[in-house]
């Protein structure tokens, strides 16, 4: 009798451990990403656009060349020349990370969106992060739904060539995000 009550307290105390368990599973949020495992994405209702990669985080500096110069001679990074983006106001220095880039950015001409933060952090500081998105006129028109703030009319393209578009950093946890199609 007392083997059976044994077996039947084990078999309780199983049942809880599943219960938890799926619970856990259901609680858990889920990484959707259109360049990684399908076996994530089960929980996630289908949209049509998916979020990828960290393409780059970008960092304002006050002076260019001595930023530049700290990440190559200091870090012993791969940095590229002094680009030019004046679509955007900024002249911007690549620095290589193997997966993923810091982008250098300085202001360029008298109405470079940039002025300000240098304003308010005189050093320089993290501006945004750039995520890379599948389809990105499917995800403008999908954040606007959602009430994200995108801060320009459509999209331009960025230091890479590619659509970007900027989300106001107010509506995203105080990081200013910038989207790019990959
Ligand atoms: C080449 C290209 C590429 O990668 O392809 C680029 O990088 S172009 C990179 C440059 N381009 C962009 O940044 C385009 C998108 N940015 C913008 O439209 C603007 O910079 C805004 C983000 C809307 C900020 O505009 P502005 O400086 O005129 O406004 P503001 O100073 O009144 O800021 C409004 C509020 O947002 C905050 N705020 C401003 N900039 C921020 C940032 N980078 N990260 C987090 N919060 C930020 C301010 O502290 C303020 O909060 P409080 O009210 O609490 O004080």
């Amino acid at each position: 009798m007392e083997h059976v009550q044994k077996v039947v307290r084990s078999l309780s105390v199983a049942a809880r451990a599943v219960g938890a368990f799926i619970r856990l599973q259901t609680l858990t949020p889920t990484v959707r990403t259109f360049s990684g495992s399908h076996s994530l994405s089960q929980n996630v209702p289908e949209t049509l656009w998916n979020l990828g990669r960290l393409n780059h985080v970008a960092i304002a500096v006050p002076d260019l060349q001595m930023a530049k110069s700290f990440y190559k001679n200091m870090l012993g990074a791969q940095v590229s020349e002094v680009v030019p983006v004046p679509e955007h106001g900024v002249s911007v220095v690549f620095v290589e990370l193997g997966n993923t880039k810091l982008e250098l950015l300085h202001p360029l001409g008298d109405q470079s969106p940039i002025e300000g933060f240098l304003q308010k952090n005189k050093a320089g500081g993290m501006h945004h992060i750039c995520i890379e998105v599948d389809e990105i006129e499917a995800a403008v028109a999908d954040l606007k739904q959602k009430k994200i703030r995108i801060l320009s009319d459509k999209a331009k393209i960025g230091a890479h060539g590619k659509p970007v578009i900027f989300l106001h950093p107010k509506d995203c946890g105080g990081v200013l995000v910038e989207l790019e199609e990959a």
